[in-house]
């Protein structure tokens, strides 16, 4: 039976994407699709961002692919208002995707497309692990006219877990990033992943960094990193900083992943890009590569996983560019150079 995935384009440039992936996925294998609404597109059409038939066919999915949401039209700073980003939260949360797996490894093609100097990115194959569930961004939410706040919190289950998955896909070392010279969360997030690594995986090399360094150290020597686990606050942060390693936040596929059984979503780690949506000029190969990770940690496909990324790195050889990697090729041209080298 084909594998059935839904697509969950949202907003912007998220629509153009999506529409540009499933066509490299139809190239490698035979998938059933259904569209559903999340974002700002949801709030239009039924007044909330994450209606309950896109949680339900998402439960019922064998894997999500996200374009992107949010855009001006939904912006306001006003308490209470419906927003595209609680869409995304709460698929999320419902299907407690609670790890956030971003692979950064710049492509030979575009070792000169990147503002970091050549020399300082070759060979930087990096993974952030990103806590997906918990932290500031799902804390306790207050706000009276004088006063707002929101919550930084973590339970050791929580730590605990998203520590095994940064310990498992650890080649080299894991570095946990976090901010215990003055966070009481990072003090405790910090034990609880020097607990994990002690009891469960204590031949893995382990350091850790505070946040501020890492940020520096990401494009001062961003080679000398394997694993970086991290909260979800500081891990949104550094993997758009780390994007630039590869050239361009149009190349950072991400991958959100739960416990054994539940359906994996799989996302552009870029936004809606407001500025170009509309224009045809996305770079769709984040959206691409996100299938490629969906082929392989979502479907098992692992042979059509390596076609579409060796199809990606093929296209950028022979010499593909969009205009935020310098060049002039469309969103189309982008997605047809792919399917040709498939
Ligand atoms: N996963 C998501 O759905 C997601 C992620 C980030 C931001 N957002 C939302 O997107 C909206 C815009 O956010 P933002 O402007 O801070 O971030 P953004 O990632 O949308 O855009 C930042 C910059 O990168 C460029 N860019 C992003 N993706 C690109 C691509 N594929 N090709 C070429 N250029 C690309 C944009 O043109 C822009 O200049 C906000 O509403 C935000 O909440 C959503
Ligand atoms: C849109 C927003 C809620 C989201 C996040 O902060 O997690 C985005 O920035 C991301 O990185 O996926
Ligand atoms: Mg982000």
């Amino acid at each position: 039976m084909a594998h059935h995935i839904v697509l969950l384009p949202g907003d912007g440039i998220g629509v153009e994407v999506v529409a540009a992936a499933t066509q490299v996925l139809d190239a490698v294998g035979e998938f059933s699709y259904e569209k559903r609404l999340i974002g700002g597109a949801a709030i239009d059409a039924t007044g909330g961002p994450l209606p309950d038939e896109t949680v339900d066919a998402c439960q019922g999915a064998d894997a999500v692919l996200l374009g992107a949401v949010g855009g001006p039209k939904w912006d306001s700073t006003e308490a209470g208002r419906p927003r595209p980003e609680q869409g995304l939260l709460g698929i999320r949360k419902a299907l407690s995707l609670f790890a956030n797996l971003r692979p950064v490894k710049p492509l030979t093609a575009l070792l000169d497309a990147s503002p970091l100097k050549r020399d300082r990115i070759e060979g930087t194959d990096l993974l952030v692990v990103r806590e997906l569930t918990g932290g500031m961004y799902f804390g306790r939410k207050e706000r009276d006219a004088d006063r707002a706040s929101d919550e930084n919190a973590y339970t050791r289950p929580e730590v605990e877990r998203i520590a095994r998955v940064a310990f498992r896909a650890a080649r080299r070392k894991v570095t946990n990033v976090d901010k215990m010279n003055v966070l009481e969360v990072s003090r405790f997030w910090r034990e609880v992943v020097l607990d994990v690594h002690a009891r469960e995986f204590p031949n893995v090399v382990v350091d850790h960094m505070l946040v501020d360094n890492a940020a520096m150290q990401l494009v001062s020597a961003p080679s000398t990193f394997d694993v970086i686990v991290t909260d979800n606050m500081f891990g949104d942060i550094l993997s758009d900083e780390a994007a630039m390693i590869t050239g361009s936040i149009g190349m950072l596929p991400s991958a959100s992943v739960g416990e054994e059984g539940t359906p994996g979503l799989f996302e552009p780690v870029h936004g809606s890009a407001p500025d170009i949506a509309g224009r045809g000029i996305a770079n769709p190969l984040a959206t691409i590569l996100s299938c490629a990770l969906l082929l392989r940690h979502g479907l098992g496909l692992s042979a059509e996983a390596d076609a579409v990324e060796s199809a990606v790195d093929r296209a950028l050889e022979g010499g593909l560019r969009t205009p935020d990697l310098g060049g002039d090729a469309t969103t189309d041209q982008a997605t047809r150079a792919v399917l040709e080298q498939l």
